[in-house]
């Protein structure tokens, strides 16, 4: 008879005890956590919570001043940087698309950086501005100031994941852009996921946006997180800075699972 398998650790990011320190201050402070694999985890807090440098802790742009942010396994400090941001597409609400390239070229540049051969990118971009959305023919050779802020977020979506990274990083994607289209890109967003079965670690300070798109949401405050759970367990919670962002939603029924 044959022993059962051990357990697979199927995180793919942990924190453990984790706290980054600048100037005498904690921005964040031991962070204890761990993403699973397919997740989509997101990041709510106020402004100044430590969401962003809870990101930045994750492709290494910080680097903890104590305890450790392991990706698949390995510690930060023990990745190439540059590999480990291959691993995690970036998304930032100004989303960083380059003035002068076309949308093609925005969306292929990290396949082409990669070396793949031109066909190959033409394809992979053709299917990726499909995928969020954007007839290719009508897109794929205007420059970034010829579209609406909705569709640049759409580029920069789908830059992030041309060269199909297991985990994406997201940092306020959909901040700039007005209720109506927000709501449209947060649908596809969360269909999108389920569809790639991505790792997506999302950050927002909007309550609404929590509930539609997290299997499970942290809730930070002053560097710490609070809260970890689903977002009926968020929702339950009598913690007074969920308790805050509650009173946020429009009516005390809404219960984050209405069909959007
Ligand atoms: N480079 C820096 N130097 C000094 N303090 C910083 C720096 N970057 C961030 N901070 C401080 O660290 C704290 C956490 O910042 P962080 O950007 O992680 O918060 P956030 O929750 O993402 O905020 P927001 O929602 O406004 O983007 C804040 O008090 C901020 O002022």
């Amino acid at each position: 008879m044959s022993l059962p398998h051990p357990p697979v650790n199927d995180s793919v990011v942990e924190f453990w005890n984790v706290t980054f320190r600048l100037n005498q201050r904690n921005l964040v402070s031991n962070l204890n956590f761990k993403v699973n694999r397919g997740e989509a985890l997101v990041l709510i807090g106020r402004s100044g919570s430590g969401k962003s440098t809870t990101i930045a802790l994750m492709d290494a742009l910080r680097i903890p001043t104590n305890g450790e942010v392991l990706v698949e396994g390995k510690p930060t400090t023990q990745w190439d940087p540059i590999q480990l941001r291959r691993r995690m597409g970036y998304v930032i609400q100004d989303i960083g698309l380059f003035p002068h390239f076309t949308v093609a070229k925005n969306v292929g540049l990290v396949p082409s950086l990669q070396g793949w051969d031109r066909d190959r990118i033409q394809n992979r971009v053709t299917e990726l501005l499909e995928l969020v959305g954007l007839e290719p023919q009508h897109f794929l050779n205007r420059y970034p100031h010829q579209l609406s802020g909705g569709q640049r977020q759409r580029v920069g979506v789908a830059r992030a994941l041309a060269a199909d990274p297991p985990v994406l990083l997201m940092d306020e994607p959909f901040g700039a852009v007005d209720p109506i289209t927000r709501l449209e890109l947060q649908r596809e967003f969360k269909h999108l996921q389920q569809q790639l079965g991505k790792t997506v670690i999302f950050v927002t300070h909007d309550i609404h946006e929590a509930l539609r798109l997290a299997t499970r949401i942290g809730l930070m405050q002053d560097g710490k997180m609070v809260l970890l759970g689903t977002p009926s367990e968020f929702l339950q919670s009598e913690h007074p800075e969920a308790q805050a962002f509650i009173r946020c939603l429009p009516t005390p029924t809404y219960n984050g699972t209405a069909d959007f």
